[in-house]
């Protein structure tokens, strides 16, 4: 089977024909067209820029357990359409991802929907309870080849369960992926970030040192263990600090921004509206600037979406009540583009939206290159595109899309995974 992609601007800047055979990059160039058998399938790229597959550190997808917010399939659709060719799928489902059965099924579902590698994230400890590390070994050696492992929804907060689990993962090269987030203080009850609009409003809140004081524990632990820690959803200039610190130091510590944390504000709980309930909640101004700073000199390695699906009847509630979490995969990389400015070019989205998140993820078959050898992971994006986000056009089961009547810069056209064309003119194929 080839397809030959034609026309389209590698990274956004040299315009190249791209052949592909038997799944992987076969010729890159003027005459990779002279190279492709008779009767070659083409995609129209004329005018597009081609980037290697997105790659999502953090997605939610729902099953087992909540197959009314999302499925396995759902999921790989929306990321699909994203333009993504991987994602990390988070252990917090019914039943908890923290057995190798458990993470084998979740990655054969992904296989048999057939649109994105799905990648299990493997539980840190059993049932997320933060007390006995589920089973890390078995998880890494099973066919799943489970490396990152995160009890993402609640906090790793035993420092002793903590350092286990990163001298643990150390044998196999696997990396912890922590919801920083100390409970004791940020609860109970905290529903948005703490400060002058949650007094406002009448929320009980919590505050950036909640995050911080476990980002910093942890790159100590990193650092005490030789071992390697991910900062999830970085939300706070006083993460970006420590984080900084700690990359100056030699300590093995990476992390990933939201595409919501680089735009939204805790401005917009004025109305109250659960769409923007989410965890970490959203910040003040000067935390969104500085996570985009961070985000351009590099210190924040990756953008990964946090994508948490919600039934309306889990998310349609009054704020206190209603479920943190929203939607991502669709609209991340318009979201991106669109929030970064011109001298963050389409090389640095490719390094922080797939390149670097293939390398802490470890998915060696996500290159990263548009380049002869390479798996054909591609993803082709209209760059002047301007799109105003329907949520009612998502594929995804739930509508909790906080990007509703934004417009974005840039579309995702087409996306091929491994050889196969899953979107077609921004449609599934
Ligand atoms: N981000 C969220 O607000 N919610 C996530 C859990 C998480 O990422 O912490 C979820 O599973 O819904
Ligand atoms: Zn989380
Ligand atoms: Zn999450």
């Amino acid at each position: 089977m080839s397809l030959l992609i034609k026309g389209a601007a590698l990274f956004g800047t040299e315009t190249s024909d791209l052949l592909v055979v038997d799944g992987r990059i076969a010729a890159v160039g003027s005459d990779a067209a002279s190279q492709a058998p008779a009767g070659v399938e083409t995609l129209d790229a004329d005018g597009l820029v081609a980037l290697p597959g997105l790659v999502d550190l953090h997605t939610h997808l729902r099953q087992p357990g909540r197959e009314d917010a999302e499925t396995v399939l759902t999921g790989s659709q929306a990321a699909a359409v994203g333009g993504y060719t991987a994602v990390l799928a988070m252990a917090n489902t019914t039943p908890v991802t923290d057995t190798a059965e458990a993470a084998l099924r979740v990655w054969e579902l992904g296989r048999e929907a057939g649109l994105v590698d799905v990648q299990p994230v493997g539980a840190v400890t059993k049932g997320l309870a933060g007390e006995e590390l589920a089973e890390l070994g078995l998880m890494a050696r099973s066919a799943a080849r489970v490396r990152v492992f995160s009890d993402d929804g609640k906090c790793v907060h035993d420092a002793r369960v903590m350092r286990r689990a990163l001298e643990y993962v150390k044998a196999f090269g696997g990396v912890v992926s922590q919801h920083s987030q100390d409970p004791a203080l940020a609860g109970p009850g905290a529903c948005c970030h703490e400060g002058e609009v949650s007094g406002r409003l009448g929320l009980a809140g919590w505050p950036g040192i909640a995050e911080e004081v476990i980002v910093a524990r942890d790159v100590m632990l990193a650092k005490h263990t030789g071992s390697r820690v991910h900062v999830a959803h970085v939300s706070s200039a006083g993460s970006i600090d420590v984080i900084r610190w700690a990359k100056a130091q030699g300590i093995d510590v990476t992390c990933e921004v939201t595409p919501h944390h680089l735009v939204l504000t805790t401005d917009l709980l004025v109305g109250y509206d659960p769409v923007y309930k989410v965890n970490p909640p959203l910040r003040p101004t000067e935390d969104v600037l500085a996570l985009r700073e961070a985000l351009a000199d590099g210190t924040i390695d990756a953008v990964a979406t946090d994508h948490a699906p919600h039934a309306r009847h889990d998310k349609e509630h009054a704020f206190v009540d209603a479920a943190f979490g929203m939607l991502g995969l669709e609209t991340a990389l318009g979201v991106v583009r669109t929030a970064m400015d011109d001298d963050f070019d389409w090389n640095d989205i490719a390094r922080v939206m797939s390149r670097t998140p293939a390398r802490i993820a470890g998915l060696d078959d996500h290159g990263g290159q548009l380049a002869p050898g390479e798996a054909a992971h591609v993803t082709l994006v209209d760059p002047t595109a301007r799109v105003t986000v329907d949520r009612a056009a998502s594929v995804s089961l739930s509508r909790n899309n906080p990007w509703h009547g934004h417009e974005l810069t840039s579309r995702v056209v087409h996306t091929v995974f491994g050889g196969k064309v899953t979107v077609r003119d921004g449609a599934l194929a």
